[in-house]
């Protein structure tokens, strides 16, 4: 008999109690025995038993048996996934048959041959095992789905390219990825594409969004909890790195984890080992990490409220991926990238953006990077009426306070001028022709400008 696990035996006899007890004790990890029926939830919810074995008839000389269908009726309430062994003096077919039915798993017949009652029990608690390996793997199917519409990663900067060969250099490794950056600037998507390019393209990818769930809620999400952990656990539940183990962890916004729940995370690392709330035994796991945070971890360890132990488990790599304004020419890229992606939603047949609507695009600061860039041509593609995309289909929220009032203080025309070349340098990343197109004048133009200003 090679599983062992724990077995809650209920029969009114005591000595068949003590008898049973003897006998299984080396074959199991624990036993617990009771004579009352009204005590099966308490052990149920505390005791939390692989197998339970289960007298038919608790008052002596009883046989109908209803006894054990009650009481089986209420663990089975109590979880419906539980493996019950129905035991009768009475060996009878026809309740056999009413057992099985009724959900029992098994039944064995009192008196017992040894050799088959511990068959039977190695039976029961494969099965018990099975199950939650099932519940296990639904929990990482549903991980799963949703992991195949993988978008593109858009973008021909110099600072894109840079992250893509990163990504495309660890492809085959394991090692623990910290993505930077400001919100919206695609740190989920490059998770996404490290997860995808990896040796566990195949296991499933889980994430823990730690900035949308309450602190208190971080432990339970994590490790997982056991019934009766707490007053609403009525059913076990794997945490997500239990759920995640033989593939992917994403830890967004790592910056919200409080110092103990940062402890508690760098013991699971260290020790690749978790424990469920309520549960006294600790579970093997094997999940590769990435986290994101737009955070500056490192100045939060300088400043004690980041452990600089765990900064060093989770950065093996660091990804920094730049904000949407320090790579100007990708803005134009992922704006036809949208358009053809809304056209394709919206039934719309929108062609292009004219040249001062990309002017505008390109001049705009993107405070909300990517996501920003996207909600726009989203809005644009549904609200514009024309062929090509104009200005005014583009409305930007967010025009920012400091520009405006730096143009008001401003308005020496050289100096002025001097500026918006320097800018529009800068947001082409040197690109000459882009530069000039956003400041519409030609190339030409523009060297001349720029041997002018002797810039
Ligand atoms: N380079 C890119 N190419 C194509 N789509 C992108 C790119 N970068 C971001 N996106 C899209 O922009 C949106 C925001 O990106 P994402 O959620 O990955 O950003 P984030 O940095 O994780 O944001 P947050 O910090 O708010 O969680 C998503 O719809 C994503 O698919």
């Amino acid at each position: 008999m090679e599983p062992k696990g724990k077995i809650l035996i209920i029969d009114d006899n005591e000595d068949v109690l003590f008898a049973l007890n003897l006998l299984l004790e080396p074959y199991t990890e624990k036993i617990k025995v009771t004579t009352q029926p009204a005590r099966i939830g308490h052990f149920m919810t505390t005791f939390q038993p692989d197998v339970i074995l289960l007298d038919m008839n608790f008052r002596r000389d009883a046989i109908s048996g209803q006894e054990g269908f009650d009481c089986l009726e209420q663990i089975l309430r109590i979880d419906p996934q539980a493996v019950v062994v129905f035991m009768t003096a009475y060996a009878d077919t026809d309740k056999a048959v009413r057992a099985i039915k009724a959900g029992a798993t098994d039944f064995i017949s009192k008196p017992w041959e040894k050799e088959k009652l511990l068959a039977t029990l190695s039976s029961a608690l494969k099965l018990s095992q099975s199950r939650k390996e099932v519940g296990r793997l639904q929990e990482q199917v549903l991980a799963l789905k949703g992991n195949d519409d993988l978008p593109e990663l858009i973008g021909n900067s110099p600072a894109m390219q840079k992250v893509k060969e990163t990504i495309f250099k660890l492809s085959d490794t394991d090692a623990n990825i910290l993505i930077l950056g400001e919100n919206g600037t695609g740190k989920d998507l490059v998770a996404r594409m490290l997860k995808h390019f990896s040796p566990r393209q195949e296991a499933a990818f889980v994430t823990i969004d730690l900035g949308s769930i309450p602190e208190q809620l971080f432990e339970s999400e994590l490790f997982g909890y056991e019934k009766g952990a707490f007053t609403d656990a009525r059913k076990s539940k794997p945490g997500r790195m239990e759920i995640a183990s033989g593939g992917t962890l994403f830890l967004d916004e790592i910056g919200n984890l409080s110092l103990p729940m940062q402890a508690r995370l760098l013991t699971a690392i260290e020790k690749k080992r978790i424990t469920r709330l309520g549960a006294i035994e600790p579970i093997q796991i094997d999940v590769r990490l990435i986290c994101a945070t737009n955070a500056d971890l490192h100045k939060r360890v300088t400043e004690g409220s980041f452990r600089q132990d765990l900064l060093y488990r989770i950065n093996t790599i660091e990804l920094r991926i730049p904000p949407l304004r320090e790579r100007g020419e990708d803005i134009l890229l992922l704006a036809e990238h949208f358009l053809t992606k809304y056209n394709r939603k919206y039934h719309k047949e929108a062609k292009g953006l004219t040249r001062e609507a990309k002017n505008k695009l390109l001049k705009y600061n993107w405070p909300g990077n990517v996501r920003e860039l996207q909600h726009t041509l989203e809005r644009a593609v549904i609200l514009s009426e024309n062929n090509l995309l104009r200005p005014n289909d583009f409305f930007f929220p967010h025009t920012t306070a400091g520009n405006d009032n730096e143009n008001i203080q401003e308005l020496n025309l050289e100096k002025l001028e001097r500026k918006a070349i320097e800018q529009a340098l800068k947001t082409s990343c040197g690109n000459m022709s882009r530069a000039a197109e956003l400041l519409g004048i030609t190339r030409f133009t523009l060297y001349r400008k720029l041997e002018k200003l002797g810039l």
